[in-house]
């Protein structure tokens, strides 16, 4: 697939890092996605749709263009001109891990334009090493619930099929919080009893999590390295970690870096509105608008496929399953 009038689409999953206690470790896909299409061209264009996009430069200083160089180079290959464009439902540095799915994006997109001469293995550990966190880039390009770990070197991950019963309340502020900020703020070193405390509520939720254990969640879904240090960041999320299981969430954590936050529920159950009623209404408390959305965990991962010659624009192409305007 190496010429020009030839172009992939691929359709990248959100993720949610941590799940509370798995901090850089734990990570799952959500079923709200970005589109990158990409081709080879004469002169480069970067076009972004959608009020996400905001601020994003539309020049080769774009993520998504330096990503794709990568992948070229790694093949040995050389495409400087590239018409990229973009859509994403995905909010900017609120804890969903934009920046992850731009990523995993670039690299899907550019290794299937060439062929794909690089195996998935390889484009996690460019991901991780990108983005540093092997939670968010696993979920992007795996789906489901990865559970995985990064030495610096190199990135392992097992992905786990997440439960049927599992749904999703996000929570997101109408404000952003970028990761290098919310990562300031913690300590540089931590006690024992906060390390034994946080590895035995991950294994027990990952335990739980793979068990279908749910009835778990809510007393494994516990952390005691970030959310703490992070809470005076987002007002009203001390308030949430520790009341959101009276009204219904299975668990609740920070997303990420925040300041999103997300509660596990039974899709079964008769107490989501309650939920997401007392998850704004906390914020509102607190003078902090937000948007609710409910999600479920994406099993795919990064989707790719070409688009024929003449397919129409990608804005056009994706309505109905994107957000526009809603
Ligand atoms: N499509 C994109 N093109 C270029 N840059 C992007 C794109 N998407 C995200 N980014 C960059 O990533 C930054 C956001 O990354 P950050 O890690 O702070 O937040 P996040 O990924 O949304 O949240 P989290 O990592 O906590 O889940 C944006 O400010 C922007 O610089
Ligand atoms: N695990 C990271 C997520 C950032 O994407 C953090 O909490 O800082």
């Amino acid at each position: 697939m190496d010429n020009r009038s030839t172009k992939v689409r691929v359709k990248i999953p959100a993720s949610t890092a941590n799940l509370g206690p798995g901090f850089d470790t734990l990570g799952m896909a959500l079923d709200l996605y970005a589109w990158i299409e990409m081709g080879i061209a004469e002169r480069t264009t970067i076009t972004l749709y959608g009020d996400q996009m905001e601020g994003v430069p539309t020049d080769k200083t774009n993520l998504i263009y330096e990503v794709a160089q990568m992948v070229f180079d790694r093949a040995g290959v050389k495409h400087p001109e590239l018409d990229i464009a973009m859509y994403s439902d995905i909010p900017l540095t609120r804890g969903l891990g934009s920046s992850a799915s731009a990523i995993v994006g670039a690299l899907a997109a550019a290794n299937a334009l060439i062929g794909s001469p690089l195996a998935d293995d390889e484009l996690f550990q460019m991901a991780t090493e990108l983005e540093k966190h092997p939670d968010n880039v696993g979920a992007s390009l795996f789906g489901g619930i990865i559970v995985a770990f990064w030495d610096g070197t190199r990135a392992e991950h097992i992905r786990v099929e997440p439960d049927d019963r599992l749904e999703v309340l996000v929570a997101i502020p109408h404000f952003q919080l970028s990761t290098e900020k919310a990562r300031h703020i913690l300590p540089r070193e931590q006690s024992l009893e906060n390390a034994v405390f946080n590895v035995g509520h991950s294994s027990v939720l990952v335990a739980a999590l793979c068990t279908g254990r749910l009835d778990m969640i809510a007393r494994a879904m516990k952390d005691a390295l970030h959310q703490p240090y992070r809470a005076p960041l987002v007002p009203g999320l001390a308030r949430i970690l520790a009341e959101a299981t009276d009204h219904g969430a299975l668990g609740v954590a920070l997303s990420g870096a925040g300041p999103t936050m997300l509660a596990l529920v039974d899709r079964s159950s008769p107490r989501k509105a309650e939920l997401e009623r007392f998850l704004r209404g906390t914020l509102q408390q607190e003078g902090i608008e937000s948007t609710t959305m409910w999600l479920k965990p994406d099993r795919e991962g990064v989707q790719v496929r070409s688009v024929p010659a003449g397919g129409g624009a990608l804005i056009e192409e994706i309505q109905g399953e994107a957000r526009i305007g809603r």
